[in-house]
């Protein structure tokens, strides 16, 4: 590989969130910053093994605003061609406002990127790890021309969604796609890998188990009647939900896969403590206009409902999120906060997976897999609760409901 080059599309060039003095939270409070950062482009050469057939991983995800200033050029980039009101844009921009502007998810992909690469390295493997968003710097298409430069051929995406749906898996697809179409353009070749979708990976449910059990433990309400877990995820328009999955006519794998890691969640904690833990699965983040349904209930109208039947305690587990961005912070630490507040709920709002080391774990043994399958290795895929997604999406699964476009990683 010749010798890389920094440039501004350069994960490292930005300070990460622990040394930023302006940052008004701290999700990575937790994170071990004691190794110097990771820097993608000081990948050492030698005889360190690498993961053929790939040259590198790249850490695909939405990305967010770090400031002010790009707080509505990110929400126009988000709905472009939805046409969108931007009345509508304001009243999402007040949320990250309350945070100068300041989303936490570029932090945390900039932990993850890190501690994906640590977790390489552990097991002698010195793959570099990228990291590209569809919506804010660095985009996708600037980090794969980035790798083009470098020399890379084949590239991994792991993106930061676990599960199946239009927003959640088809739309990175086509961003993969349409960033590729772009760089053939200018004579860049390159092909480009997913992993499968991950919600029903074992770690991913292992990781969800053990960090509910804590912060079931940390709420001290030894009565069961009066406490009850509420898994939250990002609510999607019904017709999305009847359409995700493997185009088998079946539909509705996006509320079937939280459904079903919900209840092992609370079914395993509750083997753990000697509990019998009752659950609900609720949604937070609904936006479209108010004639179009989407899933419900909404975690506000749910705490309502709990505080009027005498629940005193609530432990809140955002297993629809990967890591802490604005859902997480705005819709959940603030507004079902507020909720909580008002109605004299107590909350434990449990961690997202985040950095968690058997997550991260488990997202590189997912790499292996990926790599294993594409050597032509036979392999079995872990899967539990449920069935291993596929790595080459299904014809015509999770599809895109305004207009056909190409999808990379699937067989259409
Ligand atoms: C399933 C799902 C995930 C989880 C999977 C994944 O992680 O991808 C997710 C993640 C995220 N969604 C995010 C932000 C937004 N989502 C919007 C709009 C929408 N999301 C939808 C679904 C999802 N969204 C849908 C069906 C819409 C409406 C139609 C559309 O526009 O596609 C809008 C537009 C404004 C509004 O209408 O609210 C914004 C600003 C951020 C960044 C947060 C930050 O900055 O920290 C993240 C991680
Ligand atoms: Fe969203």
């Amino acid at each position: 590989m010749s010798s890389p080059t920094a440039d501004s599309t350069d994960p490292s060039a930005s300070a990460p969130a622990a040394k930023d003095p302006a940052a008004t939270t701290d999700p990575l409070a937790n994170v071990d910053r004691t190794e110097p950062a990771y820097d993608p482009a000081e990948t050492p050469e030698g005889d360190d093994e690498t993961l053929p057939p790939y040259d590198a991983v790249l850490l695909l995800s939405f990305g967010g605003p770090e400031n002010r200033e790009e707080v509505m050029p990110f929400l126009r980039q988000v709905t472009k061609g939805r046409g969108i009101p931007d009345d509508r844009l304001e009243q999402v921009a007040e949320h990250y406002y309350l945070f100068d502007g300041k989303s936490p998810i570029n932090d945390q992909n900039r932990a993850l990127v890190e501690a994906m690469h640590g977790e390489l390295r552990r097991r002698g493997l010195s793959t570099p790890v990228l990291w590209g968003n569809r919506n804010a710097a660095p985009f996708l298409t600037d980090a794969l021309r980035d790798a083009h430069e470098r020399g890379m051929r084949r590239i991994l995406v792991v993106t930061t969604s676990a599960y199946a749906s239009y927003s959640s898996c088809r739309q990175y697809r086509e961003n993969i796609a349409e960033a590729l179409a772009e760089l053939q353009e200018e004579g860049r070749e390159l092909r480009v890998d997913k992993v499968r979708q991950y919600a029903t990976h074992p770690s991913f449910a292992r990781t969800n188990i053990r960090l509910v059990t804590e912060a079931v433990r940390r709420i001290d309400q030894p009565d069961d009647a009066k406490l009850r877990l509420v898994f939250v995820t990002h609510s999607i328009p019904t017709a999305m939900d009847d359409t995700s999955g493997p185009g088998d006519e079946e539909g509705n794998l996006y509320e079937h896969q939280h459904d079903e890691l919900a209840h092992v969640i609370a079914d395993e904690a509750g083997i753990t403590l000697d509990r019998d833990l009752s659950s609900a699965l609720v949604y937070c983040s609904r936006s479209g206009p108010p004639s179009q349904p989407w899933l419900e209930p909404d975690i506000n109208d749910h705490l309502e409902k709990l505080a009027a039947q005498g629940i005193t305690d609530v432990v809140v587990a955002p297993i629809g999120f990967v890591s802490d961005h604005m859902e997480v912070v705005y819709d959940l630490d603030t507004e079902a906060r507020a909720t909580a507040d008002r109605l004299g709920l107590r909350m434990e709002r449990v961690p997202t997976v985040g950095v968690d080391l058997e997550f991260v774990s488990g997202l590189i043994d997912l790499v292996e897999e990926r790599a294993a399958e594409a050597r032509g290795e036979s392999v079995t895929p872990a899967a539990w609760p449920g069935e291993a997604m596929p790595s080459i999406c299904r014809r015509g699964c999770c599809p895109n409901l305004r207009e056909a476009l190409p999808a990379a990683c699937g067989e259409d």
